[in-house]
């Protein structure tokens, strides 16, 4: 069961444009799919073109008027079954799997044979079947593509492509595309640049978009930009599936990137466009240069950001206190890259909107990259990390040697480095403040600053513990500690929820601010107590909608929604309304 959300001490809305006079802008769009109680689909499919068809196939579960009106009989098994007959034989098989990327080539197969079962399945077993579609092991899956690979899904736009990408947009049979989540694979997780194989990051965020904020599945599109890799391993090995050619870089990179944001609006004007695991500086450099323009944002910088600070404003009430109390907390961030600078100009915002200054919240951080502290000194640092900089201390000092005089009260890792957190680090944080934050958020598990045994030992129970990848609850004198998962998984889903159901026009930063309080005020005081944070991945779809709620609420304060609920419903029914069920459609034959 979800808290009720708390009223917070200043409410977003203060900080976002008045509404204007709505009611006359009021566009009541058509009826489409989703309107309908009962989800149809129209085709002119028929016999083995349906079986063959994912999004249309239902097996053993056809019934006879269907096996008639479909042109199937006697191409299916006769005795008709129902989808939950077909998710109990699948699951027994599933559980005969121990190895965990078997695991994943089995629903990756499940996936390209039967979405509505597929879909089922996760939703069904989130906790379980999250950690294998998602992080950790959509990991291995990304190092190994090339290797696993059986059938293709999604799109790629590669530099072939360059002149014809218009043409090869066109090439997506369906016309209505909601989210798209897009990746030019150059730094997956934390793994690195995996070229082609990144895929299945924005296959495996879609399934989340679909599972956890009740996206139609029909209606998502993963893709990845081929602009080539510099992974020296892919480049010399022949089953490799992307172009076998060094990375485009600067000005080319950038075109290519154009001509595809042009193609891909001009074909799906609706769609909200997810940038993911661009390295930097090209994660910063598209998310500045498109935001503005169209309605995309970056997953990496954003939606970690909100979920990131989420994690923080939650910690400051399960310490007793208030989200106020963000303004009294000292950062100590390890890792400088698209999401620690993305995570921290998050948090900057929410203490700026908390009533501090600008530069009094930059001065409540500390962040630091391989060569240590950003501080004096320091010229070789992107305009997007010189605010962080530290001008009163020598840059490159270590952690370690800082660690007593700045006194951090939390501890981000995005580094992509195991074991950084260490134990003199804190256990010496668990020594003067109550309840640290504890973020190793690097992914995958292997990347993770700290495990959570290690985090709970060394800083003997005195602790909000959130990890990018999952870690199992703690055991720790007589008490089980509680762990939570800080991971944008938690915040992309309902922020999509919330900019579909509206149709906004753009993503502004305040998006990820609602998010972040909406999350953050999820928690009851019985989780707070055991270190729970915010609720289980199996309430994701209850946290997406509300926060697709607020977003959409916030897209019309905004001026920036162009779809409003139906008359007599209100954004919450008209969301909950939206969220796709995984149920079998209604299959109509037409010639179209
Ligand atoms: N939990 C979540 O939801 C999310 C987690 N992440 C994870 O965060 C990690 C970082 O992602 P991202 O920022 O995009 O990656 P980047 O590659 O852009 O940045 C990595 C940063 O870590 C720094 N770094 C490397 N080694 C050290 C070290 N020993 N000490 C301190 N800093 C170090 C790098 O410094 P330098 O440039 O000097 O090498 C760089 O600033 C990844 O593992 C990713 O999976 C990302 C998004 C969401
Ligand atoms: C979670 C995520 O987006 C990442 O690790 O890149
Ligand atoms: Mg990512």
């Amino acid at each position: 069961m979800l808290a009720p959300i708390q009223t917070i001490a200043r409410p977003v809305s203060s900080i976002l444009p008045a509404a204007g006079t709505l009611a006359a802008k009021r566009t009541f769009f058509a009826p489409s799919e989703v309107y309908n109680k009962k989800q149809v689909i129209i085709t002119k499919k028929t016999g083995l073109d349906i079986l063959n068809d994912p999004k249309l196939i239902k097996g053993s579960a056809f019934t006879a008027d269907e096996k008639d009106r479909l042109g199937i009989r006697g191409l299916v098994p006769p005795r008709p079954q129902s989808l939950e007959a077909q998710y109990k034989r699948c699951k027994t098989n599933l559980d005969k799997i121990s190895d965990p990327l078997e695991k994943f080539i089995f629903l990756n197969h499940l996936q390209n044979r039967n979405e509505t079962l597929y879909y089922k399945m996760i939703i069904e077993n989130f906790v379980e079947l999250a950690p294998i579609i998602y992080t950790p092991v959509v990991g291995e899956a990304c190092q190994k593509f090339h290797k696993i690979f059986t059938q293709t899904r999604g799109m790629y736009f590669s530099t072939a492509d360059r002149g014809q990408m218009s043409a090869v947009a066109a090439n997506w049979p369906y016309d209505d595309v909601d989210v798209i989540v897009v990746t030019d694979g150059s730094r997956i997780l934390g793994l690195g640049d995996l070229g082609a194989g990144g895929m299945q990051i924005p296959i495996g965020k879609l399934t989340l978009y679909v599972c956890g904020g009740g996206i139609n599945p029909r209606n998502v599109l993963p893709i990845v930009l081929d602009v080539g890799t510099n992974n020296k391993e892919l480049l010399n090995d022949p089953l490799y599936l992307g172009m076998q050619h060094p990375r485009l870089q600067g000005e080319e990179f950038h075109a290519f990137v154009d001509e595809w944001v042009s193609a891909i609006t001009d074909r799906f004007p609706k769609a909200v466009i997810q940038f993911e695991d661009f390295m930097m500086p090209n994660a910063l450099d598209l998310l500045l240069k498109y935001k503005d323009q169209i309605c995309m944002f970056n997953d990496d910088i954003q939606s970690t950001g909100a979920i990131t600070l989420a994690s923080v404003l939650a910690t400051m009430r399960a310490r007793g206190g208030s989200f106020a109390d963000i303004k009294k907390e000292t950062f100590l961030c390890l890792g400088a890259g698209s999401s620690g600078v993305g995570v921290c100009e998050t948090i900057v915002d929410c203490i700026v909107a908390e009533g501090a200054t600008r530069e009094e919240a930059y001065a409540q951080f500390y962040m630091f990259d391989h060569k240590g502290l950003l501080g004096k000194g320091r010229d070789d640092l992107l305009p997007s990390q010189q605010v962080f900089m530290r001008k009163e201390i020598e840059g490159g000092k270590t952690p370690a040697e800082l660690l007593k005089k700045i006194k951090p009260t939390c501890l981000l890792g995005l580094s992509t480095c195991p074991k950084l957190f260490n134990k003199e680090m804190l256990s010496f944080v668990a020594s003067y403040c109550e309840k640290p934050g504890i973020f190793p958020l690097s992914n995958p598990t292997s990347r993770s600053e700290c495990t959570a045994e290690e985090a709970v030992e060394f800083t003997d129970g005195n602790l909000i513990f959130a990890s990018g990848s999952p870690f199992d609850p703690v055991e720790w004198k007589g008490k089980t500690i509680q762990t939570n998962q800080c991971n944008n998984s938690y915040s992309f889903p309902g922020i999509g929820l919330g900019l579909v159901s509206s149709r906004a026009t753009r993503v502004p930063f305040e998006t990820f601010q609602v998010c972040a309080r909406v999350i953050a005020s999820l928690g009851t005081p019985e989780m707070l107590a055991t270190g729970k944070i915010f609720p289980d991945l199996d309430n994701l779809r209850a946290v997406s909608l509300e926060v697709g709620i607020e977003v959409a609420k916030m897209a019309e304060r905004m001026n920036i929604a162009t779809q409003f609920p139906p008359k007599g419903m209100d954004w919450r029914e008209w969301l909950k309304h939206n969220m796709w069920q995984p149920e079998y459609p209604h299959i109509v034959v037409k010639n179209l």
